[in-house]
């Protein structure tokens, strides 16, 4: 099956700084993964959630929805589960997804000032993108915005060479790429809660 657009949201973060799971966090009364699943919902033919522990999500997300569940490594310690950072389960999940879509949008778990209009408004200008640009993001001064934007199906090969030969960075994998500027780049959609700090002032 051919889908133009499918969405992606990472869920298997250690949540380190926040120091309880961010994806649990509840923002205007829903949880985090929740609002981000609901946006992608509306801006993607089919939305999948990469984690390596699907059980805690289950019964925060409508039945149905499609869990790819990510390889984990235990470390000496059973309770203490280790895993591989965001890139390489964005690579799990590509290499996974029961569809071909020419676009993939890729979403973190601690969005919490998506916008539907404005998604759908990138994914419309998706077709004047240059053929050679492997994803289509937003850039700031400090770089890339990699967990928020979009990335053509095809970039698993050269994404999976990357990894295999030790790289663990967006940034620097998207630098020796060649890749699309999202227009008006400018929005708080970015903004992503990864401290206490961060959720009180989103709660404000
Ligand atoms: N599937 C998956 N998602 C991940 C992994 N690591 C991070 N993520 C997700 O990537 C997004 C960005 O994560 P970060 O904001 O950097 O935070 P984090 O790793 O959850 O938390 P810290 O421990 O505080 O860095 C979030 O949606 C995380 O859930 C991983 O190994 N696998
Ligand atoms: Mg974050």
């Amino acid at each position: 099956m051919s889908e133009k657009v499918i969405a992606i949201i990472l869920a298997g973060g250690k949540s380190s700084r926040m120091g309880q799971d961010k994806a649990m966090l509840r923002v205007d009364g829903a949880h985090l993964l929740l609002r981000v699943y609901q946006v992608a919902v509306a801006c993607a033919d089919n939305v999948y959630v990469v984690t390596p522990w699907q059980e805690r999500y289950e019964d925060l997300l409508p039945v149905g929805c499609q869990f790819i569940r990510e390889a984990r490594y235990e470390g000496d310690d059973v309770k203490q589960v280790e895993t591989h950072g965001p890139l390489i389960g964005f690579a799990q999940a590509l290499a996974e997804v029961n569809v071909d879509p020419e676009w993939v949008l890729l979403l973190a778990c601690d969005l919490p000032n998506l916008e539907v209009e404005v998604l759908q408004g990138w994914i419309e200008g998706l077709e004047n993108s240059r053929a050679e640009a492997i994803a289509v993001l937003a850039k700031h001064e400090k770089g890339w915005e990699p967990l928020c934007g979009f990335y053509r199906k095809s970039c698993l090969l050269g994404l999976n060479k990357y990894i295999s030969e030790g790289g663990r960075s967006f940034q620097q994998w998207l630098d020796q790429n060649t890749v699309d500027i999202l227009p008006d780049c400018s929005t708080d959609m970015f903004f992503n809660c990864n401290t206490p700090e961060d959720l009180r002032r989103r709660l404000l």
